[in-house]
């Protein structure tokens, strides 16, 4: 069994299609001979080409459609400073000179037209809860062991954070306990120093033989990675005590050699340590002492919790001694709290922020604060009390933003900030969050190309071939598809880079360190604000600054109610802000020492050449067309999957299929590309027109399917209809861990 949790955290769509082929890149016969004189042949074929292009162009004008300067009106602005005048003069100027000659190189797209407006939008500025990050406290005045002591003094860790000051003396007296702080906390250290420091104290010394003593579950392979290190470091003066780690996508026989010679710290994935409790014998269970469950809400979650219960299930049935159970998250409900409160022994509950509101408070009245965080969870009183819809405090220098873009400028805007903001020069990094694996590695292929010094001489093709081509900056990608090797030596890779964007799924939103990243950004938006804290939480770690920018188009201002509903803060920034932007990345692109004469001069010319840019690479790039497909695809069957709540805010119906397709550079109408499996997109089309002629909803409200890629790995969703003849008919599409695995149509009589 190798399925773990990170594995289901992605939908991907499978494309029914074959990929199509590349087009003019492909069909051109090869030219071989040295580099200089494929210089030169592609110069003079280029050359021939334009001239047949111009002569094909003025004898017949059946130019390619998205080329055609726009001439409707009716369009509104994407800007308050009037954008539309300059692309009116823009179109009619391209009009009169399309009539006479077609400017070489530039593709003139409607990317400012036809846009919904941007509405004006009044975030509150709400009362963020505020966690105390640091205590007072050092570690040096704590009774830890004198080597634990100096070996945190050695890297570099004098105080406690608020967190582990609570957290340490609980877990060391014998109980246990729930935790929630803020992202960047420091939780790790919270269970990893008592945890050692109860094995460093163990009579007769704890053996390698005597086997496992310690679970941390963690949700994904990059975090069992992190902890695992965390360990390695906090163990260096305990040599007897081995830490090991075991996660899907490893080889299973090298575990279970390691497994065999004796691991005392056990951090695993859940999949691959039910797997192993399954089949490994020598993973003996009988002397587990503690059980961490880290992202306790996230590994809690339906569909994770079967697999949780399990292992729960297999320790107490073999345990012989007593357990001690941790169970942390930046985000811990109080429904997950209830339920963790049946299974733990009177655990006592660590909550920075009530402790920090309380202290804040309670100042004035009396300074006893530590009482606060003492109230058992499974206290009546505080269970019934909760409100399911709990404030979680996030970093006090994170600053949020959200950008509202009309779909079609989505992807310029993107690469203005990512191309604007992390060239190597700049020593930035930055997380991109993208909903589908598909969606990624489309993003990281454009994102990678735009970033190369272009040479004028070589073309798309070629650009992308040479793999010793100089770069801007460094483009990394992480999803849960990619090889287990990939997906470590990309961790690694961006943790030491300097600069760069990560382009990722979700797979990297829970409790990652990546250091230095100073801007996360939101390119899909995330499922729940319970997901939106983990994502931004990447940044602003440790009292370090950070920004997060989240995306988001007019029809879905309403997640920003949510956030402040949860007292949480962000402000606007400004779309034409950003487009500025646009003329400081323009010398990086493809073709500008070539279109010279023509460059674009204002921002709308410039954001629509870096469009074109985008179009052409798709059309031309290899295998580009067909990623983009599969990623447009992915992209329309993951917004389906919002849970119930979020529906009215992320709803099909309100998407603009045509502009959706131009976020991902393709030409092609939505009727062109391949229909995706359990939308129908023309109904969607045709709803949306309805909507938009009558100015309002006259379609019935139709059944959506609620599969939510956190929610259940497993689900059916049943859509009934009466066909021609008044038979009902019933089409099933199975979803497994977000991969539609079978669909089919019964005709019931
Ligand atoms: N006492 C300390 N002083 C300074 N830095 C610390 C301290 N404790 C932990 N850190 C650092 O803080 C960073 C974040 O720690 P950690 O990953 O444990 O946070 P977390 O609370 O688990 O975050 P998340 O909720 O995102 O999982 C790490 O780089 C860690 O080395």
């Amino acid at each position: 069994m190798d399925d773990d949790i990170d594995a289901g955290l992605n939908l991907n769509i499978s494309v029914p299609t074959k990929r199509p082929s590349f087009g003019a890149a492909n069909q051109r016969g090869k030219i071989s001979g040295s580099r200089q004189q494929r210089i030169k042949a592609r110069r003079s074929q280029k050359k021939w080409n334009e001239k047949q292009k111009a002569r094909t162009h003025s004898e017949n004008s059946n130019v390619d459609r998205s080329s055609k300067p726009e001439t409707k009106t009716g369009g509104k602005d994407v800007q308050t400073k009037s954008p539309q005048k300059d692309v009116d003069n823009q179109s009619s100027e391209n009009k009169s000179e399309g009539n006479k000659k077609k400017p070489s190189g530039v593709v003139i797209s409607s990317l400012f037209r036809h846009n919904p407006e941007i509405p004006t939008v009044k975030s509150l500025t709400v009362k963020q809860v505020k966690e105390d990050l640091f205590s007072s406290d050092s570690f040096q005045d704590t009774p830890l062991h004198p080597y634990m002591k100096s070996n945190l003094d050695k890297l570099g860790f004098s105080k406690m954070t608020s967190v582990q000051q609570e957290t340490i003396p609980k877990l060391v007296t014998g109980h246990d306990v729930l935790v929630k702080s803020q992202t960047g906390s420091g939780k790790t250290m919270s269970y990893a120093i008592p945890i050692i420091e109860n094995l460093c104290q163990q009579t007769p010394k704890i053996q390698r033989s005597d086997g496992c003593m310690v679970i941390v579950l963690v949700p994904t392979r990059e975090l069992a990675l992190q902890s695992y290190d965390v360990f390695v470091k906090l163990l260096k003066p305990f040599t007897w005590l081995v830490a090991g780690c075991i996660m899907g996508g490893e080889n299973r026989k090298k575990e279970k050699a390691r497994l065999r010679k004796g691991i005392n710290i056990l951090i695993a994935t859940p999949g691959r340590l039910i797997d192993h409790i399954e089949n490994t014998q020598n993973l003996l269970l009988g002397k587990i002492k503690w059980l961490v469950l880290d992202e306790a809400d996230r590994l809690l979650d339906l569909g994770f919790e079967e697999k949780v219960a399990k292992i729960i299930k297999a320790i107490d049935s073999n345990q012989s001694s007593e357990r001690q159970t941790v169970l942390l998250s930046a985000t811990l409900s109080q429904g997950v709290e209830r339920l963790a409160g049946m299974s733990l022994k009177d655990p006592q509950r660590v909550s920075i922020s009530d402790n920090t509101v309380n202290s804040r408070t309670m100042i004035k009245d009396k300074p006893n604060i530590s009482k606060a965080t003492d109230n058992a969870i499974s206290s009546p009183d505080h269970a019934e009390t909760g409100k399911e819809n709990e404030n979680y405090a996030l970093p006090e220098s994170l600053k949020q933003y959200f950008v509202i873009t009309p779909c079609k400028l989505r992807l310029v805007v993107l690469l203005i900030l990512i191309l604007s903001k992390c060239k190597r020069s700049l020593k930035t990094k930055m997380l991109v969050f993208v909903s589908t694996q598909d969606g990624v590695e489309f993003l990281y292929r454009l994102v990678t190309y735009l970033s190369k010094e272009h040479n004028s001489d070589s073309d798309v093709e070629e650009e992308e071939e040479d793999k010793e081509q100089k770069t801007n900056l460094d483009v990394f990608r992480l999803h849960g598809d990619m090889s287990q090797k990939d997906r470590t030596s990309t961790y690694q890779n961006f943790c030491t880079a300097n600069s760069g964007v990560l382009i990722c799924t979700d797979v990297a939103a829970r409790g990652l360190h990546l250091p230095f990243v100073q801007w996360v950004v939101q390119y899909s938006c995330s499922t729940g604000v319970t997901d939106y804290i983990h994502r931004v939480g990447r940044t602003a770690r440790a009292g370090t600054t950070g920004n997060s920018v989240m995306f988001l188009m007019p029809s879905e201002i309403d997640f920003i109610k949510h956030l402040n509903q949860r007292n949480i803060s962000i402000e606007e920034w400004k779309l034409g802000v950003i487009l500025k932007d646009v003329t400081r990345i323009l010398p990086m692109l493809p073709g500008q020492e070539e279109t010279q004469r023509q460059a674009p001069k204002t921002v709308e010319e410039s954001a629509t050449y870096l469009q074109n840019c985008c179009e052409l690479f798709v059309k031309n790039g290899k295998d580009m067309s067909g990623l983009a497909k599969s990623a447009y695809q992915s992209y329309i069957r993951a917004y389906a999957t919002y849970p119930h709540d979020l529906k009215p805010v992320f709803h099909l119906r309100n998407l603009h299929l045509g502009h959706v397709a131009k976020t991902f550079g393709l030409r092609e109408a939505p009727s062109n590309i391949a229909n995706i499996p359990g939308v129908n997109t023309s109904s969607l089309q045709r709803k949306r027109k309805l909507k938009d002629d009558s100015k309002k909803q006259v379609v019935k409200k139709p059944r959506h399917d609620t599969v939510s890629e956190f929610k259940s790995p497993l689900m059916f969703t049943k859509k009934t209809k009466k066909n021609s003849k008044g038979k009902q008919r019933t089409k099933k599409v199975k979803v497994f861990q977000g991969k539609i695995i079978k669909k089919k149509k019964t005709s019931s009589k």
